[in-house]
């Protein structure tokens, strides 16, 4: 850990100023630099020094405003917003580096990145030749200052009482160019060896209090936009600075994302000179565009794709009579006798939706459901399979234990009964958390939507009275406490999924619905 890392406080997103010049095309300048903030996680600010017209191609034009109306822009945000970090870069001339110094002088910002950008890729000039020697007051301000090979010499040259200095031919040349920089202002240099002739394109971080080089080698890669790249490097590296505090990881994980950036640059298609990178080229792939729905949407969204089914389940000749106490008994003990047979496995499964919960709250709530099919479903299903249905609240008798087993898991499972646990324990065996969690969750909904508008006389007013011969039914579904446990199972559900990836999130949307039109056959075979 280096000394700025000790006391560094970590600000997840970091507020990064960049001051610097407008480039219309889009890949250097301003442009690249909030672009790149955003990218690496910072919430990008911007001073204009200069405009220019130019393109991929060149530079046509620079129009640099009153320096005091830089001025003006710099203390309108200094004077409101607290900056993390700020990156500086092209400053055209001298007045504006004096601007630029004397803000930095009387704001403390804890990290100055600066990008002395004094040539474009093009070959045009942003800095007046007569400034170069103004440069020599800004550096001692700056934590890290980040020259190409050409920008380099000038300031080695600048800081060595204006003897001129060769650009460096290699890169030992650089590393020492850069060390006598660092000696002179105190700064950290990021000497870039992105100009250098050969098959790499290293960059080395110099700090020549702690005499100190890091090296950051890889291969050049094969590409033509390398418009702003200078530009987006430095802006990385300064957001990352303020949210990591240590400058060699900062450097790492900016060049990191840099590398990706420049693979992605030619598919922009953007002009027929050195292109701009693809700065969200990463994200874009890993993080998806379309934005997430809320957990509250998708609730809405799955139950309205299961209407037709819950219509279906509501017309079934099984409910209406179970609903209105004609069903016959036997049939309505060979649902429960079917429906023991599912909460048997049913229990195994949500076991399975707690071992792979991701944290102890779904752990807990997928453990307690599994217990809670056990001792209260199974055990009402018990009650009447063994002919103990009018004990309620009795509990069983334990010697009977055995022989009501046997009674209660004695039916073979019926087609829809396989069919429905075949697709919640291949679900499990896959385990996948949100598909599984998704899979049980109709069991809860589909039963407790059915108690509720049961009990409130939805189908008839017969299924409200306690003479009912299948009360103790009815009552089990319409218990406020199955509903709270719905509730439950639907926020951690759907909270998973507005989580998850698209793709995921269908493949979950999915086995909801399959699910669904199980409870629908479970629910007709009875009477099938
Ligand atoms: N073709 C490339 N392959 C890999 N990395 C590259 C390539 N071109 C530039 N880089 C990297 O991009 C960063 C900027 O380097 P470069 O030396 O081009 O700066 P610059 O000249 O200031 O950039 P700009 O083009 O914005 O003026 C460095 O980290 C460098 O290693
Ligand atoms: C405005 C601006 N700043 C920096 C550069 C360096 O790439 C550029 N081309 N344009």
């Amino acid at each position: 850990m280096t000394a700025g890392a000790a006391t560094h406080r970590v600000r997840r997103v970091p507020r990064v100023l960049s001051i610097a010049g407008s480039d219309p095309s889009g890949g250097a300048g301003i442009q690249a630099d909030l672009k790149s903030i955003a990218a690496v996680g910072g919430y990008g600010m911007s001073a204009i020094t200069a405009l220019t017209a130019q393109n991929t191609r060149g530079v046509r034009g620079v129009h640099v405003p009153p320096a005091e109306f830089l001025a003006a822009q710099l203390d309108a945000i200094s004077d409101d917003i607290a900056i993390d970090a700020v990156k500086v870069g092209m400053l055209a001339n001298a007045e504006v580096i004096t601007v630029v110094a004397d803000w930095l002088r009387r704001t403390s910002v804890p990290i100055v990145v600066l990008d002395p950008v004094m040539v474009a890729t093009s070959g045009d000039r942003l800095l007046d030749p007569d400034a170069e020697l103004a440069l020599r007051d800004l550096l001692p301000l700056a934590d890290l200052i980040t020259p190409n090979l050409l920008e380099l010499a000038v300031l080695a040259g600048a800081v060595a009482d204006a003897h001129p200095v060769a650009p460096a031919t290699t890169w030992a040349e650089a590393i020492a160019q850069a060390e006598a920089v660092s000696a002179a202002t105190g700064a950290r240099v990021l000497a870039k060896g992105g100009h250098l002739p050969g098959g790499d394109a290293p960059d080395a971080l110099v700090h020549a209090a702690s005499a100190g080089v890091v090296e950051f080698t890889g291969e050049r890669i094969a590409t033509t936009a390398t418009h702003g790249t200078g530009c987006s490097l430095s802006s990385a590296v300064a957001t990352l600075q303020a949210e990591l505090g240590d400058w060699e990881a900062a450097v790492g994980e900016a060049r990191r994302w840099l590398r990706e950036s420049l693979r992605h640059g030619e598919a922009l298609e953007v002009g027929g000179g050195h292109g701009p990178v693809s700065h969200f080229a990463g994200l874009w792939s890993r993080g998806g565009l379309r934005t997430a729905p809320m957990p509250a949407e998708i609730a809405d969204e799955w139950w309205g794709g299961i209407a037709d089914v819950r219509a279906a389940i509501d017309d079934l000749p099984f409910i209406r009579a179970l609903a209105d106490g004609t069903l016959e008994r036997e049939p309505f003990l060979a649902y429960l006798a079917q429906d023991a047979l599912y909460l048997r496995d049913y229990a195994r499964v949500l076991a399975e939706a707690s071992r792979l919960a991701p944290d102890a709250a779904g752990q807990a709530f997928w453990a307690d459901s599994a217990h809670g099919s056990l001792v209260g479903e199974l055990e009402l299903h018990t009650r009447w399979l063994t002919g103990d249905a009018d004990a309620t609240g009795v509990a069983l008798p334990t010697e009977a234990d055995a022989t009501s087993a046997a009674l209660v898991f004695a039916a073979e499972p019926d087609a829809a009964t396989t069919a429905y646990l075949d697709h919640l324990l291949a679900t499990g065996a896959r385990g996948d958390y949100a598909v599984l969690a998704a899979a049980v969750l109709p069991c809860f909904w589909i039963y407790v939507d059915l108690g509720e508008r049961l009990a409130a006389g939805e189908f008839g007013q017969r299924a409200l009275d306690p003479e009912h011969p299948y009360a103790s039914w009815l009552e089990t579904y319409a218990d406020p406490a199955f509903a709270v446990a719905t509730r439950e199972a639907i926020e951690l559900v759907t909270r998973e999924a507005a989580a998850a990836t698209p793709e995921r999130r269908e493949a979950m949307r999915r086995a909801f619905h399959a699910s669904a039109r199980h409870e629908l056959a479970f629910f007709a075979a009875p009477l099938a």
